[in-house]
């Protein structure tokens, strides 16, 4: 079935940037804002050629420009540490799709990033060879290939004929058979047949199911650990599935709009629906966000910036700090990692209506500029209600703290740096990206905020420890630990607070016997969010 001998080349048929020009690609799309830290999903190897998009080459492709995006996509984001997000939005630009073209590109290569992990024991499986023996632009274009035959309604044949064409573009030519062949073979089975192939093939039950459900094996070990903390280990099935399928865009609708998210769902029927559990939650039920959210400001009459585009779960995250005890007049806020600002516009908008001021602080200038950017809506109804500085959290200056002042705060959130396990269907490369080892750095630092906020919450103030992790380290282990060093901290019940600001009241559903909420994907539909609500005596 397939040609060893023609898989290690790497020269391109059109010497262009098809693979001829090894550096010489055009690298601007995904490098943009890429991420240079992590390893590589699924640890790819370098050889590969510049950008087919934006390279010259010798004749015009048989394939459509979708799946070249997607293709440059998966590069970006393998090779060279790309975000899929901003690679994404880059590769469509440059190569000026249209709104139809654009959506089948982030399908083909956000699709295939989440399901690497089961794409390439298929193909190991088909090819009958693993992985990191096959050349890194042939095996990319069979993860899209295999992509298409496995999850899209893609016709077969046409799933096979545009990825042998891919590899005629992007790689070795002579290879294109091999295509073919494990493509043609992959066909030949539907998924049930190929789960009970990985399963028979698996190291045991769980390497079984990371690979079904495209998860690396640690992770679906630290969910596992995750839900029977709350007596529901039974759901991790289906928590694994809701992190592989893209989530509808959510968005907030701030105070001061005027309009409530119920009564602006009927204002824009076609467009948004009010459902979810924050109490501020809607759903754009398709389309363009931008275009939706002005349309929708425009018909409602709402003042700009204040409709945005967020997971109903930071929603709740933020409204609990302020449902979780009365707001007396002139509170003084702070939101101690804000970047890029999410959270510190909806405590913003609710300091306007509560006359209290909120001090958003962020360690990375860049990402302070973007709170900056996404206060401007409640900044311009309600001046001086918030204000943004750029400071590491450990420190005095950050709390506005001079020589011979301590500033203390009535309510501080630290929505802090975390793994980000609970934000997987969003990002799909995040899950390749992250290593157990990442965890005892990202906790230290965790509990080194909670102690520097504990040290500037006023007596009877409310500190909200968030993560968009529900791994045990980053959450109840990380609250348990600060309630040991710190004798006057108790916690308050965070769950009472959630369901506070949730639409769905007392019916939110919150197992468990701990005081803090953990949202998830599969339940709540938000991504998976830890609240734990604490306070000074
Ligand atoms: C989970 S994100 C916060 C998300 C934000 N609250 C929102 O809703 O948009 C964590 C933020 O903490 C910032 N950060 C990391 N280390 C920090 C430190 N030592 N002090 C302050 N902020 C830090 C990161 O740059 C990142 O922007």
């Amino acid at each position: 079935m397939s040609d060893r001998s023609n898989e290690n080349g790497s020269r391109s048929r059109s010497g262009g940037n098809g693979g001829g020009n090894q550096r010489g690609g055009n690298q601007r799309g995904g490098n943009r804002g890429g991420n240079q830290r992590g390893g590589n999903p699924r640890g790819g190897n370098q050889r590969g050629g510049g950008s087919v998009a934006g390279g010259q080459r010798q004749r015009r492709p048989r394939i459509s420009g979708a799946r070249i995006v997607a293709y440059d996509v998966l590069r970006d984001v393998v090779e060279r540490d790309a975000y899929a997000n901003l690679a994404l939005a880059a590769r469509i630009r440059e190569a000026r799709l249209d709104g139809r073209d654009a959506a089948l590109a982030t399908e083909l290569a956000a699709g295939t990033l989440r399901a690497l992990g089961r794409l390439d024991r298929v193909i190991e499986l088909a090819a009958n060879r693993p992985a990191d023996e096959i050349d890194p632009r042939t095996l990319n274009v069979l993860r899209i290939g295999a992509h298409q035959l496995l999850s899209m309604r893609t016709a077969a044949h046409a799933a096979v004929h545009e990825s042998v064409e891919l590899q005629r573009l992007v790689g070795n030519e002579r290879a294109a058979g091999f295509v073919n062949g494990v493509l043609r073979e992959i066909g030949r089975s539907t998924n049930e047949e190929w789960d009970a192939r990985i399963a028979d093939t698996a190291k045991g039950p769980d390497d079984a199911l990371a690979v079904r459900t495209s998860h690396p094996a640690w992770v679906v070990r630290a969910l596992r650990d995750a839900l029977r903390a709350e007596g529901r280990d039974a759901e991790l099935e289906a928590l694994l599935e809701a992190d592989n399928a893209s989530p509808r865009v959510n968005l907030a609708l701030l105070e001061g709009a005027g309009i409530t998210a119920e009564e602006l769902a009927l204002v824009e029927p076609d467009a948004i629906d009010a459902v979810g559990p924050s109490v501020i939650g809607l759903e754009l039920t398709g389309g363009d966000p931008g275009r939706a959210i002005a349309g929708a400001e425009e018909r409602a009459g709402i003042p700009s910036g204040l409709l945005r585009v967020q997971d109903q779960g930071s929603q709740l995250a933020a409204l609990a700090l302020v449902r979780a005890t009365p707001v007396a007049e002139g509170e003084r806020w702070l939101d101690l990692c804000a970047g890029p600002g999410g959270k510190t516009a909806i405590l913003a908008a609710e300091a306007a209506v509560e006359s209290a001021t909120v001090r958003a602080n962020e360690v990375s200038d860049h990402r302070a500029d973007l709170v900056r950017d996404s206060v401007t809506g409640v900044d311009a109804v309600a001046p001086g209600v918030v204000k943004v500085v750029s400071h590491d959290g450990r420190d005095h200056e950050a709390f506005g703290c001079g020589r011979d002042t301590h500033e203390l705060y009535d309510r501080i959130l630290v929505d802090a740096p975390c793994s980000g396990l609970g934000a997987l269907r969003r990002r799909p490369e995040a899950r390749w990206r992250k290593q157990p080892s990442d965890l005892p750095e990202l906790t230290a630092l965790q509990s080194e905020l909670i102690d520097a906020a504990v040290a500037h919450l006023k007596p009877g103030g409310v500190l909200a420890y968030v993560t968009c992790s529900p791994h045990l380290a980053e959450t109840r282990v990380g609250v348990d630990r600060a309630l040991k060093r710190h004798s006057g901290l108790r916690e308050l019940d965070a769950k009472r607070a959630v369901r506070a600001a949730s639409r769905l009241g007392e019916s939110l559903e919150l197992p468990g016997d701990h005081l803090s909420a953990q949202l998830w994907p599969h339940r709540h539909d938000t991504d998976a969010m830890f609240v734990s609500l604490l306070s000074r005596e």
